[in-house]
C-alpha cells in the first residue's frame, strides 16, 4: 500500500461530528515487531494548539510512533486518545489526524486541486465545501496558480506544499509530519521551515513532527520529545532542553556542534559542594544539586557545550592547559575550532579524535598547529553523574565562586 492509498486520507470526519478539545493522548504506548521491542512505555500529553517534535538517532522509534498514532501500526498494548476519544482500535482514517510523508505522497494523475480535495471527495462532502476547502488552502499556501498543474509539474517544494495543502483541506484535530522537509535543498528547507511555524501560527493547530534536523526542532517546537531505543529521555521546550538536559544522551544529543565530555573523578565531597580533577584538568569545585549522591572516587563525566569555551587571550595566566590547535573551520558568522589538548581526552568528541571543540562567534587567525590556551567558567559546565552511559542524574556545575574561570 502506498501512502497516497493508505485510508489515512479516505474518510475524513465532518469535522462538526467532532470533540471541539483537539489534544494527544499516548499512554504507555508499546509496540514490539516480533521480539524486537521497538517502543516502550512511551506517555505523552500533547495539549491543543501544540507543535511537538520528535527528535532522537536513527532507528529510535520515531517513525513507529507516529506511525501508531496515525493507525498506520498496531500497538502492542496502551492506549491512544485524540480529542480525548480511544482511537487506539479506530481506522485511520476515522481518528481525525491527517499525514503528510518526505515522500509527498501525491497522485501523479491527479491535478493539485484534485489532489488536495481528494480526502473530502472521498468522504463524498458538497463540491462546495470542497472548493472552499481547496481555494483556502492554497491561499495560505500560495498555490493558487498551481491548481491545474499535476505533481509532475511541480519542484519539490511546490509538491510538500500540496501534500500540506491536502491535510489542512480535511482540517484535522492533528497534523502529523514524518521529515516533511527532508527530500528539500537546504534553501528551501529554511524557507519552508519558516512558513510551516507559521502556518502553525495561523491554525492554531495541533501538530506533531518528525525531523532529523536539530534547527528544525529548535525553532519550530512548542516541546521536543527526545526518543533513544523507544523511550522517551525528556521532553520539554527547546531551550529548556538545551538549558537543562535531564540526562546524557540529551545533552550530547541536542546542540551543534556538540557538547564536550570528559571523564572526571570525584576527590572529594563537602556538604554540597565536590572537588573534580581529570588528567590535564585544572581542579574544580562544583555545587552538586540537592540530593546528588556523590562520594569520593566516583565517575564522573563533565560536559561543557562548545560556545562556552574561550580562546584565553596569551597573556593571561588563567589557562593551565595549552592545547594545540588541530583543525579550524571558518563557517563566516563563526569557527569551529578542534583543539588537542594533551592529556585531557574528550569522550565522545564532535571530530571523534579525542579533541575539544570550540565555538568562537568571530574569525580567528588561529592556525592548525597554533598553540592556544582555553577557558570556561564552571556555572556553564555540566556534571553527571554514572558511567557515561545513559546516565540517569544530571548536575548543572556550579562554582561556588562564580567569578572565577575554569580552565582545561
Ligand atoms: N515493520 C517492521 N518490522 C520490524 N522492525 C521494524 C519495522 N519497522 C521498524 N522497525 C524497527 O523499529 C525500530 C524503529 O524504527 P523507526 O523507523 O521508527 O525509527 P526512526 O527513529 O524513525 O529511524 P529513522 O530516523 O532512521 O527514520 C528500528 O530498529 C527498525 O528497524
Amino acid at each position: 500500500m502506498t501512502a497516497a492509498s493508505s485510508p489515512i486520507f479516505a474518510t475524513p470526519r465532518n469535522r462538526n461530528e467532532r470533540n471541539t478539545m483537539k489534544s494527544l493522548e499516548l499512554h504507555r504506548i508499546e509496540k514490539s515487531y516480533g521480539a524486537y521491542h521497538a517502543l516502550r512505555g512511551i506517555d505523552l500529553s500533547v495539549e491543543e494548539g501544540e507543535f511537538i517534535v520528535m527528535v532522537g538517532p536513527s532507528g529510535c522509534g520515531k517513525s513507529t510512533l507516529l506511525k501508531t498514532i496515525a493507525g498506520l501500526e498496531t500497538i502492542s498494548s496502551g492506549q491512544i486518545l485524540i480529542s480525548g476519544r480511544n482511537v487506539t482500535k479506530e481506522e485511520p482514517g476515522d481518528r481525525g489526524i491527517a499525514m503528510v510523508f518526505q515522500s509527498y505522497a501525491l497522485y501523479p494523475h491527479m491535478t493539485v486541486a484534485e489532489n488536495m480535495g481528494f480526502g473530502l471527495r472521498m468522504a463524498k462532502r458538497p463540491k462546495e465545501e470542497i472548493d472552499a476547502a481547496v481555494a483556502r488552502a492554497a491561499k495560505i499556501l500560495r498555490i493558487t496558480d498551481q491548481l491545474d498543474k499535476r505533481p509532475k509539474q511541480l519542484s519539490g517544494g511546490q509538491r510538500q506544499r500540496v501534500a500540506i495543502g491536502r491535510a489542512i483541506t480535511r482540517s484535522p484535530d492533528v497534523f502529523l509530519f514524518d521529515e516533511p522537509l527532508s527530500n528539500l535543498d537546504a534553501a528551501l528547507r529554511t524557507q519552508m521551515r519558516v512558513e510551516l511555524s507559521g502556518l502553525h501560527a495561523e491554525l492554531g493547530a495541533t501538530m506533531i513532527y518528525v525531523t532529523h534536523d536539530q534547527v528544525e526542532a529548535m525553532t519550530m517546537a512548542s516541546r521536543i520529545v527526545v526518543l533513544n531505543r523507544g523511550a522517551i529521555e525528556q521532553v520539554g521546550s527547546p531551550l529548556d532542553l538545551y538549558r537543562n538536559p535531564a540526562n546524557l544522551f540529551v545533552a550530547g544529543f541536542l546542540g551543534a556542534p556538540r557538547m564536550n565530555f570528559f571523564d572526571v573523578t570525584v576527590d572529594r565531597v563537602s556538604g554540597a559542594t565536590a572537588a573534580i580533577s581529570a588528567p590535564g584538568l585544572a581542579p574544580m569545585t562544583v555545587s552538586l544539586a540537592d540530593g546528588v549522591a556523590l562520594k569520593p572516587g566516583d565517575r564522573a563525566t563533565l560536559g561543557i557545550r562548545p560556545e562556552n569555551i574561550r580562546l584565553s587571550p596569551d597573556d593571561t595566566t588563567r589557562a593551565a592547559i595549552s592545547g594545540k590547535v588541530r583543525l579550524v573551520e571558518h563557517l563566516g558568522r563563526e569557527t569551529i575550532l578542534y583543539v588537542d589538548a594533551g592529556a585531557l581526552q574528550c569522550v565522545s568528541s564532535e571530530s571523534g579524535t579525542g579533541n575539544v571543540t570550540v565555538q568562537i562567534g568571530q574569525v580567528t587567525p588561529k592556525a592548525a598547529d597554533t598553540p592556544v590556551s582555553l577557558s570556561f567558567h564552571p556555572h556553564d559546565a555540566y556534571l553527571f553523574a554514572g558511567d557515561g552511559q545513559r546516565t540517569v542524574t544530571v548536575r548543572k556545575a556550579i562554582h561556588s565562586n562564580q567569578t572565577k574561570v575554569g580552565t582545561i
